[in-house]
């Protein structure tokens, strides 16, 4: 047995994700009672944190910032008898939507993750622009995107359904599952890696989803209200849980609406159907609406293309430029208000000075 500080039980890390690459992030911080963890719930001021020695409960508050930590997060801890967040690692991916009250504001909803699991219903008819927004925001993160079709003992076609989600879904993996029957876990197992996220609207499934794949009630579920067939909510924390066969799943609630960020280049994964074409057009910055030569105009008139799809394509990128403007403006108060606040200090430091003469 070695003495060396840095010899950290590791086996509850790994499973919950631990690797060689946050091994080599934690390094710079690592210290005699400096020990790392990964955040597994969220609350005011303080987090649920799984360490070395087991699953704590640490303050957040000496980290400055709105939400300095968030599910999924890689940190530092400090203090045996009283934990403490020191500072949280680089993420190396983050889901990140903008903030519903409009403030420009962004939320990471979970960071450092490998995979997206995008819930979608199949007792309800398919939503194509909300698959679509949710795929942005899944592209958007750095993580790799999967469909998961719930509930599909409640479909009369579960293929059909599944059809209509790969078109608008190009490019990305679509299982069906039902976590009643259990058909399809096994399949979705196989497409998960790392940590994976699972999001959608509430209702969806999302909880019924993760207690299958955990194999245990681990989690909350809600009936769904028969009348509109939407969910209660049910689902408040977004938490990390690790997966028997191993691997790291993280249950969000509900998205009720959901605002994408500045996604740029994340919409030329998501909409690579029409992004194929437009490399055909006669214009390198064809806008695919009157051109000649256009190849995207084409493919709609030849049928091959839905005009539908494209004027949602170009809802979105609308809505992801007005926040990326929305975001420079943000930065630039940003950086506003700090100068303000580096001349006040300097202010304050001259009466000082003045003083001491
Ligand atoms: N028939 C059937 N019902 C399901 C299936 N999966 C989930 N449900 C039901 O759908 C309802 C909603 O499921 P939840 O797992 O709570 O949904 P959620 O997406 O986590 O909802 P929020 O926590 O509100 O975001 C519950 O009544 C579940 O029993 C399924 O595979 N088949
Ligand atoms: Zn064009």
């Amino acid at each position: 047995m070695s003495s060396s500080p840095k010899e950290i039980p590791l086996a509850h890390l790994i499973k919950h994700g631990w690797g060689d690459r946050v091994a080599h992030a934690f390094a710079p911080f690592a210290g005699p009672s400096t020990v790392p963890g990964r955040v597994v719930c969220v609350y005011r001021g303080q987090c649920d944190v799984a360490t070395p020695t087991g699953t704590i409960r640490a303050d957040t508050r000496p980290l400055t910032g709105a939400d300095p930590v968030c599910t999924g997060d890689w940190v530092a801890i400090e203090g045996a008898s009283s934990p403490r967040v020191v500072a949280v690692l680089p993420r190396s991916s983050a889901l990140v939507r903008s903030a519903a009250d409009r403030t420009s504001r962004h939320q990471v909803l979970a960071a450092n993750i490998d995979t997206v699991v995008i819930a979608v219903s199949a007792a309800m008819p398919v939503r194509s622009a909300r698959i679509e927004r949710l795929l942005a925001v899944a592209w958007d993160s750095g993580a790799t995107p999967v469909v998961a079709v719930t509930k599909a003992d409640l479909s009369d076609d579960p293929a059909a359904f599944a059809a209509a989600v790969c078109a608008v879904a190009p490019g990305v993996e679509v299982v069906v599952t039902s976590a009643t029957t259990t058909a399809g876990l096994d399949s979705l197992r196989a497409a998960l890696n790392g940590t994976a996220v699972v999001i959608g609207p509430s209702g969806a499934g999302k909880s019924t989803l993760a207690n299958a794949l955990l194999g245990v009630d681990a989690i909350a579920t809600g009936a769904v209200r028969a009348a509109d067939g939407k969910g209660r909510h049910t689902t408040v924390h977004r938490e990390l849980h690790s997966l028997p066969g191993g691997g790291v799943l993280i249950d969000t609630p509900g998205l009720r609406a959901l605002g994408i960020a500045d996604v740029g280049a994340a919409l030329e994964s998501v909409f690579s159907d029409i992004d194929e074409l437009a490399r055909r057009c006669g214009f390198r910055n064809c806008t695919h609406r009157t051109e000649p030569g256009c190849a995207v105009g084409e493919a709609v008139d030849a049928g091959q293309l839905a005009a539908d799809r494209l004027q949602r394509y170009r809802t979105l990128q609308r809505e992801s430029d007005w926040e990326a403007s929305r975001s420079s403006v943000r930065k630039a108060t940003e950086r506003k208000n700090r100068d303000k606040s580096i001349s006040r200090d300097q202010r304050a430091m001259y009466r000082f000075r003045n003083r001491q003469r």
